[in-house]
């Protein structure tokens, strides 16, 4: 078990506890929280969980992570519990086995099943129920005045944005401001976000990038009298608590793959790092997985990271047909770096990795960028491998996937899905052992991306997008009133006085 939390950043021992860790969001030395061990499985242990349903496995999973005196069992059970019971699938997220017609051993898995159709549901169904769970703990008769509050404030390109809405709409005691580019994600998303009337509820449209967005966020979280001030609480990735959620999908697709062992590839659309590094936990519990497989857009820092061994900040941001994924600066990132220093150049020292990757960014910070040892992405590449894939591979792989599927027939793939696809055929075509099972991340419906779709896609005669694919419940957002607060300038000063404007109005 590993219910004790360290900042990347730090070189002192001092740790937090799981609750302190989910609150705070991110160390006030500007690190990410990560366990202070991972905690390992044996393979009974996998036999057991091979077999349990995917409440039962989240159960089992965050136990590890969370001490029963911070959250009782039975409190848990129920957190989970409540937290599924939003998704349209019995299942939470079902495997589509070889769905693309073309590869027996090419399996979808389908996050999209929540409340927002897109893979941040499931932690973020479970981070909302969480933060009520703490606050109703905290604010237990106390009155009005002195009651605990906490004011969540989280970037977004698209996605995480209406799951933390949708996960936090009128909870008592919790103000949701959320910051996304201006004209960089799709109607939908925007729809999704923006039409939702909750009081407790406010999103920034910022002239920006989703960069720039993500910056504002942690200077928020970096300004001590601010954050004191309004107790901000942080529904990125950087929360611990949304990458242990987004771990029990990775083991319950490889139960459902393969059973209890075989040899696995998870291919996963990467953008800020956080659904690849759930499965990176998962790895290092024990799962034995072969190889993580982080498929990029055109934005590509990972990849070229991967092959270089330069990570560098850019603000040349393309604009790609998978918009969730035009991200520079992948925050998680973060949490992979202290591993990898950890175990190559601070030779297993916890402090030691601290103090390196505290060096890393501060470069980052001056220089705009940071090299590291070949030793560290040798260390790394015994876990990842990478893939480009450019938007003329997105279209052209929604068009093959929609022809070749049978079972269902005219399978259709969202954009940043298709980025995984794709780099999962070409990792086919490399590896040619058919001996592996490759799992593509879903990470989202395609209805939440109709220009993309309809460009791969309009030209089939019998397709129809308001009839194949946009489900009722989104289609009819587009009749809401919309709620939004225009930023003309990405300045934290700015966003700053907006929120505390805002908090006003709400009354908390
Ligand atoms: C649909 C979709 N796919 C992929 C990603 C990339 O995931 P991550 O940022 O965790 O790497 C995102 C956003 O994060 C997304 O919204
Ligand atoms: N693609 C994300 C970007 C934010 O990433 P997060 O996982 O750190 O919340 C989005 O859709 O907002």
């Amino acid at each position: 078990m590993s219910t004790s939390y360290r900042s990347t950043r730090s070189s002192e021992q001092s740790t937090k506890t799981f609750e302190e860790a989910v609150i705070q969001g991110l160390a006030t030395d500007g690190g990410l929280f990560i366990p202070s061990e991972i905690p390992t499985i044996d393979q009974k242990i996998i036999e057991r969980w091979s077999k349990l349903s995917f409440q039962d496995l989240a159960f089992e999973i965050m136990k590890l992570y969370i001490s029963d005196k911070e959250i009782p069992d039975s409190d848990l059970k129920e957190l989970i519990k409540r937290s599924y019971s939003t998704f349209r699938s019995e299942d939470v997220t079902p495997l589509a086995k070889n769905v693309t017609g073309e590869h027996e051993n090419l399996h979808v898995l389908e996050l999209f099943h929540g409340p927002t159709y897109a893979f941040k549901d499931v932690a973020l169904q479970f981070v909302g129920n969480l933060f009520e769970y703490f606050l109703q703990r905290a604010n237990k008769d106390l009155p009005q005045e002195q009651r605990k509050k906490i004011t969540v404030v989280g970037a977004t390109s698209g996605d995480t944005g209406s799951a933390a809405i949708y996960g936090l709409r009128g909870k008592k005691d919790v103000a949701v401001f959320i910051l996304y580019p201006t004209g960089r994600i799709s109607p939908i998303q925007e729809e999704q976000m923006t039409t939702v009337g909750d009081k407790n509820v406010q999103t920034l449209s910022v002239k920006g990038t989703f960069d720039n967005c993500q910056d504002i966020v942690k200077a928020i979280f970096g300004d001590k009298e601010f954050n004191e001030r309004h107790n901000v609480g942080a529904v990125n990735s950087i929360n611990w608590a949304r990458i242990l959620a987004q771990m029990t999908y990775y083991f319950y697709a490889y139960f459902q793959a393969v059973g209890a062992s075989g040899k696995v590839k998870f291919v996963v659309p990467s953008g800020n790092f956080g659904d690849i590094l759930a499965g990176y936990y998962a790895k290092k519990m024990g799962l034995s997985v072969e190889k993580l497989v982080i498929a990029t857009n055109e934005n590509d820092i990972l990849d070229r990271f991967l092959k270089s061994g330069v990570y560098e900040r850019s603000d040349d941001v393309a604009a790609t047909l998978s918009p969730a994924m035009d991200i520079l600066i992948s925050s998680n990132f973060e949490r992979l770096l202290w591993y990898l220093a950890r175990d190559t150049l601070a030779n297993g020292n916890d402090l030691e990795a601290g103090k390196i990757v505290r060096e890393w960014f501060t470069e980052l910070k001056a220089d705009g960028k940071f090299v590291v040892d070949s030793a560290v992405i040798q260390t790394a590449l015994k876990d990842f491998e990478s893939e480009r894939v450019s938007n003329s591979e997105t279209t052209s792989t929604i068009k093959e996937v929609y022809a070749t599927s049978k079972s269902p027939k005219n399978y259709i793939l969202d954009p940043h899905t298709a980025v995984g696809v794709c780099a999962t055929k070409r990792q086919i075509l490399k590896d040619n052992d058919s001996s592996i099972n490759y799992i593509s991340l879903s990470t989202a419906h395609p209805a939440k991306f109709a220009d993309a779709v309809n460009e791969a896609l309009s030209s089939f005669p019998e397709y129809s997008f308001e009839k194949d694919v946009l489900p009722a419940e989104l289609k009819k957002l587009s009749t809401l009133e919309k709620k939004i607060k225009l930023v003309d300038r990405a300045d934290i000063e700015l966003v700053k006085s907006i929120i505390d404007e805002e908090m006003q109005k709400m009354g908390l």
